[in-house]
């Protein structure tokens, strides 16, 4: 029997990816053909690597079509519905570090709060005829925060899948829901994060699928994590 491990195949997490495995004595062989996105692990037959895109390996994870992988916290809750009941994270990696944020443009200035906000999405259809939209690409991470632990339900997304800081500026949405890790994209955007408006603090995580699996693949995944925990 074999476990798969994802790694991500480009991007910020890759090269971090590797060196956390290889730290945790899980030396990947590259394979013969550079463009192949499998590999093993020196000593481990009983473990597959598998390059895949960051949220390709989130999604798969929540079918259950992976043993583990590495990717974002974020990509994890997001991607996955009932992300609780279908995996588990297992490592967190310290690496990947990124903040999943409710960002305002400066000029609000008195707006500084999640419970200032509900106060304009309620008073904004009244004084713009349309309701607060919110640019971004994280859907469920921003109905949950939003309806479901704040309360404030008067609202529309306005999908993003790039540049989402530049929304407010172009007329497209009126506030932001968006990673950050240094804060010079919003800086340089004139937005402002809320005082109660981070969402998530996300960095890369060793996340295991929650399906069935023989005692000899548990047991391939317990050394893993053991060794990565170590
Ligand atoms: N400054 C940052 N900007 C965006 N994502 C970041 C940043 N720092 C860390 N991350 C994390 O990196 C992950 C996304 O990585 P990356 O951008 O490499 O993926 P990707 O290649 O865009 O993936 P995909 O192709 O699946 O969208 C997310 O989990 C995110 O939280
Ligand atoms: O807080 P900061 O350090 O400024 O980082 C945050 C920015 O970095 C990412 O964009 P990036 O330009 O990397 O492109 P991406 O959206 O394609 O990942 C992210 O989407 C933010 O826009």
């Amino acid at each position: 029997m074999t476990i798969t491990i994802a790694l991500p195949s480009k991007g910020r997490l890759k090269e971090d990816s590797i060196a956390a495995l290889e730290r945790a004595g899980l030396k990947i062989i590259a394979p013969s053909d550079a463009r192949s996105y499998r590999a093993r692990v020196e000593n481990r037959d009983e473990i597959e690597i598998a390059y895949m895109s960051a949220s390709e390996i989130a999604r798969e994870l929540g079918e259950g079509t992976l043993d583990l992988g590495v990717t974002g916290e974020d990509l994890v809750q997001e991607t996955i519905a009932d992300w609780e009941n279908r995996v588990a994270i297992g490592a967190r990696l310290g690496f990947g570090r990124a903040d999943v944020i409710v960002a305002v443009p400066e000029a609000w200035l008195d707006v500084d709060t999640m419970a200032d906000l509900d106060d304009v999405a309620a008073e904004f259809r009244q004084r713009h005829g349309r309701r607060l939209r919110i640019a971004t690409k994280y859907w469920r991470l921003t109905q949950k925060f939003f309806s479901s632990q704040h309360g404030i339900q008067v609202y529309r997304i306005v999908e993003s899948l790039g540049a989402t800081e530049g929304a407010p500026a172009a007329g497209s949405a009126d506030v932001i829901v968006d990673i950050t890790s240094t804060g010079s994209t919003l800086r340089a955007n004139k937005l402002k994060i809320l005082d109660d408006g981070i969402i998530l603090r996300s960095e890369a995580c060793l996340v295991q699928s929650l399906k069935p699996r023989s005692s000899q693949d548990e047991a391939a995944i317990a050394s893993v994590f053991a060794a990565l925990n170590a």
